[in-house]
């Protein structure tokens, strides 16, 4: 069946607006240009076609019930632009006899029904407290339209309190949902993250607080519509922190793992993180910059130079489990032959190092946390540039 869907071959002329174009289905993709000169080729793999819905005929009054228009379609796509983002685009088409709207409609919505990652059913949490405080008006104004458009049917929860979509992660059925999303920064995403591996270990009865237990996994997407002030886990993951393109990723269903890492005490696990863990400048920085909320997302640029100002150095130990010797002077990048290595842990001697002293910030980042302030990241030299030889740098990526 799904095989004849695939091999499905439809090719016809349509009116798109003033000019005629020849469409073609052919091997998953769909291409068309103009009957007549210029000729303006377009090629639309299958993949990026949100929905494809049938025209509707103009009411005449609002009462009215809306009508099929027998002789249009709408495809509903999205294309690559610059810099990582998607845009949504639509191409509608008329055509003088039914029966071909009808063939090409069905035949793309067979297609679409293939692609079994796609949400049907999504539980978005909108964190109206963070960023520039208009996740709300970011959902209304990029996401509503373009999940109606697909189909997608949405919860809304509006987040009243801090820790509040943990604890309704924690605590309620999912079991409507196939995805979750929300709109907000990294501390919304940390909840939904935090939540859902706290609801894993009550479901599994694993006790999140003793640090020999490994965490169990949840299996459910989770979407990240950037609505907060650095939204660096949104940037590394899409590549920008254009709502559009988060949202478009939801609708295809697009996923890539994401490593979570656990932070324990003596007694108990305080919490996960994806992006980063620091103490020294960062951590300061992260910290203090909160009383200043109302700047916005300026306030992390008055506490930064604030606290660079008066930044003289952090006084720490810190113990590292690694091969090395020279744990001081490794920096780690894509596809780095020691972390290769170290994935063969049993054939590498590792042994507890410590290095201690002035630290300007010690830093444990599981991403890159670059974002747009920062497009490269947490990045070694940029950081020893800025701090010269006052103090050490402790930075493991
Ligand atoms: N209604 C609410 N009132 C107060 N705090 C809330 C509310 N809802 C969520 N929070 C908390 O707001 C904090 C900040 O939100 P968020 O991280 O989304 O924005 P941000 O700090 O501006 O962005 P970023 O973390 O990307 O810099 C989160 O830690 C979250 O726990």
């Amino acid at each position: 069946m799904t095989t004849d869907i695939q091999n499905a071959v439809l090719l016809s002329t349509f009116q798109n607006g003033k000019r005629k174009i020849r469409i073609i289905l052919h091997q998953g993709s769909i291409v068309w240009d103009n009957v007549k000169p210029p000729s303006e080729q377009n090629t639309l793999p299958i993949e990026n076609i949100i929905s494809v819905q049938n025209g509707y005929l103009r009411s005449t009054h609002p009462s009215e019930e809306r009508q099929i228009d027998p002789n249009a379609f709408t495809i509903h796509y999205a294309e690559r632009g610059k810099r990582a983002k998607w845009l949504y685009k639509s191409l509608k088409l008329r055509h003088s006899d039914p029966f071909q709207i009808v063939t090409w409609v069905k035949t793309l919505q067979n297609h679409l029904k293939c692609f079994k990652k796609r949400p049907k059913h999504l539980l978005l949490f909108v964190n109206p407290f963070g960023g520039k405080r208009n996740a709300m008006q970011i959902y209304e104004k990029y996401g509503k339209d373009l999940f109606n458009i697909a189909g997608i049917e949405v919860t809304l929860n509006v987040s009243q309190r801090k820790d509040q979509i943990k604890d309704f992660l924690i605590n309620h059925s999912l079991d409507m949902f196939d995805a979750i999303a929300c709109v907000g920064g990294d501390g919304t995403v940390s909840e939904i993250f935090n939540g859902l591996v706290l609801r894993e270990c009550k479901l599994k009865n694993v006790d999140p607080d003793d640090i020999n237990e490994i965490l169990p996994k949840p299996r459910i997407p989770v979407g990240i519509i950037p609505g907060g002030s650095t939204d660096t886990i949104a940037y590394c993951i899409h590549g920008t922190t254009d709502p559009t393109t988060a949202v478009l990723q939801i609708i295809f269903g697009d996923s890539v793992g994401l490593d979570l890492v656990s932070v324990y005490d003596e007694h108990s696990l305080l919490r996960l993180y994806a992006s980063v863990l620091s103490y020294g400048y960062l951590g300061d920085v992260a910290y203090h910059s909160d009383q200043y909320r109302w700047m916005g997302p300026h306030r992390y640029d008055y506490s930064g130079f604030k606290k660079l100002v008066m930044n003289k150095g952090y006084q720490g130990e810190i113990a590292i489990h690694s091969e090395s010797t020279k744990v001081e002077e490794i920096l780690c990048r894509e596809n780095c032959s020691r972390c290769e290595s170290s994935k063969k842990a049993c054939d590498v001697d590792f042994k507890w190092h410590t290095v201690s002293g002035k630290f300007f910030m010690v830093s444990g980042a599981n991403i890159s946390c670059a974002c747009s302030r920062s497009p490269k990241g947490i990045y070694l030299k940029h950081i020893q540039r800025v701090v010269g030889k006052v103090c050490k740098t402790g930075l493991f990526i």
